[in-house]
C-alpha cells in the first residue's frame, strides 16, 4: 500500500500507529521498504551520522537533495519527508518556497519538513499552498541548539509546555499534515497528541504519538557518538561490521583472501602464447 499524506490521517483517524525510520542512501532505504516501514525521513541528521559534523547547521540544501536522490530511487510505497536545513526557510516565506521546490523538483522529495512553532507558521502555510505537503518539527528542534544549550528535554515548566501546546496548534492550522515531538516528557506529548487532528511522530517523547521514528544508525547500534535515553538498540550492527573489517584486514594480510572461489582463471592457452610473445 502506498504512503500518502491521506493514508497518514487514516492511521490517527483508526488510531493506529506510523512508523518511521531516517535513511540517507539507496541501499538501506530498500531495506526499509521491504520492511514495510510507513514513511523514510531523509533527515538532517545526515550532518551528524554521515558527514561527521557535531551538529546539523552545517547541512546544505545540495546535501539534501543528494541523498533525497539515492533514497526516492529505492522506494514505491514509503512515503519519503525531507528535512529543509538549517537557513534554508529561516530568512522568509519565498526563501523555504523556494527551498521546498527545489527538494521536490531535484531531489524527487514527496513531502518535507521544517522546525518551529509560530515563528515559521507563514512558511508552512506558503509551502502547502505551493502543493508541497509539510511536516512540522517541535520540542527538541536540533537547528536551534545553540539557543537550547545543547540537545535537552524540552517543554519541562509549566510556561514551556503551554508554549509547546500553542505552537503545536499553530503548524496544525498552518496546514501541517503531521508534527514531529522530539524529547518532550511523555504526558505532554500525550495531550498535545489528543489535542491536535493531525498525526504526531515522536522521537523520545513516549509511547502516546501516532507514530515513532528513530535515526537508523542509532537503533542498529551503528552510530555511537552518543547515546540518547530514548533510543532502543535492537542489534550491534556496529560490533559486528568492526569483527568483519578485521577479520577481512587479517585474510588480505595473511593471504587467505581471495580464494579460488574468488578469483577469474586464466585460459591456460592463452597465456603460453602470451608468454611466448613476451620471451621474444
Ligand atoms: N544519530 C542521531 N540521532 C538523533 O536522534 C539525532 C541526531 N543524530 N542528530 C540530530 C538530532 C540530535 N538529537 C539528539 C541528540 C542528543 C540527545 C541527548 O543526548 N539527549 C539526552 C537528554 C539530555 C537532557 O536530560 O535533557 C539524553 O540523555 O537522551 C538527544 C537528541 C536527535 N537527533
Ligand atoms: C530526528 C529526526 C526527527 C530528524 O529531524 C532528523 O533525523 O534529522
Ligand atoms: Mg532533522
Amino acid at each position: 500500500m502506498k504512503n500518502t499524506v491521506q493514508t497518514f490521517q487514516k492511521f490517527k483517524d483508526d488510531k493506529k500507529k506510523i512508523s518511521m525510520l531516517t535513511a540517507y542512501d539507496y541501499s538501506t532505504a530498500a531495506l526499509i521498504e521491504k520492511a514495510g516501514i510507513n514513511a523514510i525521513l531523509v533527515g538532517d541528521s545526515l550532518g551528524m551520522v554521515v558527514l561527521g559534523h557535531k551538529d546539523t547547521l552545517s547541512v546544505t540544501v545540495e546535501d539534501m537533495i543528494y541523498h533525497s536522490r539515492a533514497v526516492t530511487a529505492a522506494v514505491e510505497n514509503t512515503m519519503v519527508v525531507v528535512d529543509l536545513p538549517f537557513m534554508s526557510y529561516q530568512v522568509s516565506a519565498a526563501q523555504a518556497v523556494k527551498n521546498a521546490g527545489r527538494l521536490v523538483k531535484e531531489g524527487h522529495a514527496q513531502t518535507v519538513k521544517l522546525e518551529g512553532g509560530r515563528q515559521v507558521a507563514d512558511r508552512i502555510e506558503a509551502i502547502t499552498a505551493a502543493g508541497i505537503p509539510v511536516m512540522g518539527h517541535l520540542g527538541l528542534t536540533p537547528q536551534s541548539v545553540n539557543a537550547f544549550g545543547g540537545f535537552k528535554v524540552q517543554g519541562k515548566t509549566l510556561s514551556a509546555a503551554e508554549k509547546l501546546i500553542d505552537d503545536a496548534l499553530a503548524v496544525q492550522k498552518a496546514g501541517a499534515f503531521a508534527l514531529v515531538l522530539e524529547c518532550v516528557p511523555d504526558q505532554l506529548a500525550a495531550l498535545i497528541t489528543e489535542k491536535l487532528s493531525i498525526p504526531t511522530i515522536g522521537i523520545g517523547a513516549g509511547a502516546a504519538t501516532d507514530g515513532q521514528i528513530l535515526v537508523y544508525q542509532d537503533m542498529l547500534g551503528i552510530f555511537s557518538d552518543f547515546k540518547a535515553k530514548f533510543v532502543k538498540r535492537y542489534d550491534e550492527i556496529g560490533q559486528r561490521m568492526l569483527a568483519d573489517f578485521k577479520k577481512y584486514d587479517s585474510e588480505v594480510k595473511e593471504q587467505i583472501f581471495p580464494s579460488q572461489e574468488h578469483t577469474f582463471k586464466s585460459d591456460p592457452a592463452v597465456m603460453d602464447q602470451l608468454i611466448k610473445r613476451m620471451e621474444k
